[in-house]
């Protein structure tokens, strides 16, 4: 099973992703363990992403999601902001990704991000990335106004 917790940065996705894959006994990875060195440098200073710094963090994501399709399967944090992200991560996977979007308010997302210590990305970037988000009509849709234990619960009864 192939499950990606996706949204914009800050909206607690490597704090669920984990929690998930603790529950449901998958191996967890982070997309950001998969940026190249000069994505981060570009975040570290407050500039955003676009499509083309995007692309071979996404093309090496999607293949890494096929090789582990074919073994234990995993919970991927990533944000995957756009249709186009959505459909080459699941470019080369054959079955269904279970996609599990967190969803909640800038200003919830910025507080929380304030308060969190030891990341290149701040809230600054918060903005640019609602900008880029593009709200699918498939997945489920979770509300990260909860305590992630809650969160995990609905996820784990919905998939
Ligand atoms: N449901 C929640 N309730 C309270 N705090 C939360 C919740 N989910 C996450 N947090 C806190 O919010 C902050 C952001 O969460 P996290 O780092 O998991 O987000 P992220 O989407 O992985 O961010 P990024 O994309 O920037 O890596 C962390 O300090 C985390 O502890
Ligand atoms: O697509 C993107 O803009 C990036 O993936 C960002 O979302 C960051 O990697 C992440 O949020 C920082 O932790």
């Amino acid at each position: 099973m192939i499950i990606i917790v996706f949204g914009v940065s800050g909206s607690g996705k490597s704090t669920i992703a984990k929690g998930l894959s603790e529950r449901l006994r998958l191996p967890y990875y982070d997309a950001d363990d998969f940026h190249p060195q000069q994505n981060i440098d570009k975040m570290s200073v407050g500039k955003s992403l676009n499509d083309e710094d995007r692309l071979p963090w996404l093309l090496s994501l999607a293949d890494n999601i096929n090789i582990w399709s074919q073994s234990e399967g995993a919970v991927l944090a990533c944000s995957a902001l756009k249709e186009k992200y959505r459909a080459l991560l699941s470019s080369n996977y054959k079955t269904d990704i279970n996609w599990v979007l967190l969803k909640g308010t800038s200003e919830l997302i910025k507080r929380r991000m304030d308060t969190r210590k030891g990341h290149y990305m701040t809230s600054k970037l918060l903005n640019s990335q609602f900008e880029d988000l593009e709200i699918p009509d498939y997945g489920l849709h979770v509300d990260i106004s909860e305590h992630p234990d809650s969160i995990i619960d609905k996820i784990i009864s919905n998939i």
